[in-house]
């Protein structure tokens, strides 16, 4: 698997630097959390990463390829767990799950089988067949992250992924997204909660759109 490399990578929002020109390289197989204030840059760091974002300057690699738009992205293996969570409140778990799965031409069998274990994986087996409208905040978040796990992304990118989970949920939510790591992903985790950050191999604190390493990267 492939590197992600951000080279000077840089986001203003009309007149507010978001982002101040950033270098970062993460490995496959390294989890790495991003924390810093409210409005330090967190998501806007993700988004770009994930190229949502159109950077107003530098870069963002896979390897060898240029970033350039969320679709694309997506299609390279870079999968996005939003702040907020993104899911359809009208359909089950399992299907919010199962139909990006499918969509993406994984086999019926397979794409049932990942559901079945990313939702065992971050505690929500019994949950499956529940509207998400019907399920509560912290687990639907839980669901978010399932969905991400069941993807089998390259680069994981998760904004605040355990905002709404208790301490037991929380601990499970990163043993997961370790889980990814030690399969090969890039894991990158925005977090206001010191706790989650402390169990990433290092910690990227942003302040008004600086970063600075509070643990770097290693190996
Ligand atoms: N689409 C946008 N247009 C204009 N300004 C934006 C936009 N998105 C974010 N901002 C501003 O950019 C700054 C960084 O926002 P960002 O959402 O990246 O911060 P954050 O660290 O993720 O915050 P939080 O922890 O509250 O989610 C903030 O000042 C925010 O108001």
């Amino acid at each position: 698997m492939n590197d992600l490399r951000a080279e000077a990578l840089a986001v203003t929002y009309d007149d507010l630097v978001a982002l101040q020109p950033l270098d970062l390289t993460v490995r496959p197989g390294q989890l790495v959390s991003v924390t810093g204030p409210s409005g330090a840059g967190k998501s806007t760091l993700l988004w770009a990463l994930a190229g949502a974002l159109r950077p107003t300057g530098g870069s963002v690699h896979l390897g060898g390829t240029a970033l350039v738009d969320r679709e694309q992205a997506a299609g390279l293996g870079v999968v996005v767990v939003p702040q907020g969570n993104g899911l359809a409140s009208s359909l089950t778990a399992a299907e919010n799950i199962v139909v990006p799965l499918l969509s993406q031409g994984v086999d019926a069998e397979e794409a049932h089988r990942r559901t079945e274990e990313a939702l065992a994986a971050v505690g929500l087996e019994e949950s499956g067949n529940h509207l998400i409208e019907e399920l509560s905040g912290g687990q639907q978040q839980r669901v978010a992250i399932a969905r991400a796990l069941a993807a089998r992304a390259d680069v994981l990118l998760a904004d605040e992924p355990t905002s709404d989970l208790d301490a037991a949920n929380r601990e499970k939510a990163v043993a997961a997204l370790r889980v990814e790591a030690i399969r090969g992903a890039i894991v990158v985790m925005a977090t206001h909660d010191p706790e989650a950050a402390e169990q990433t191999d290092a910690e990227l604190h942003l302040d008004a759109g600086v970063a600075q390493w509070r643990r770097p990267l290693t190996g």
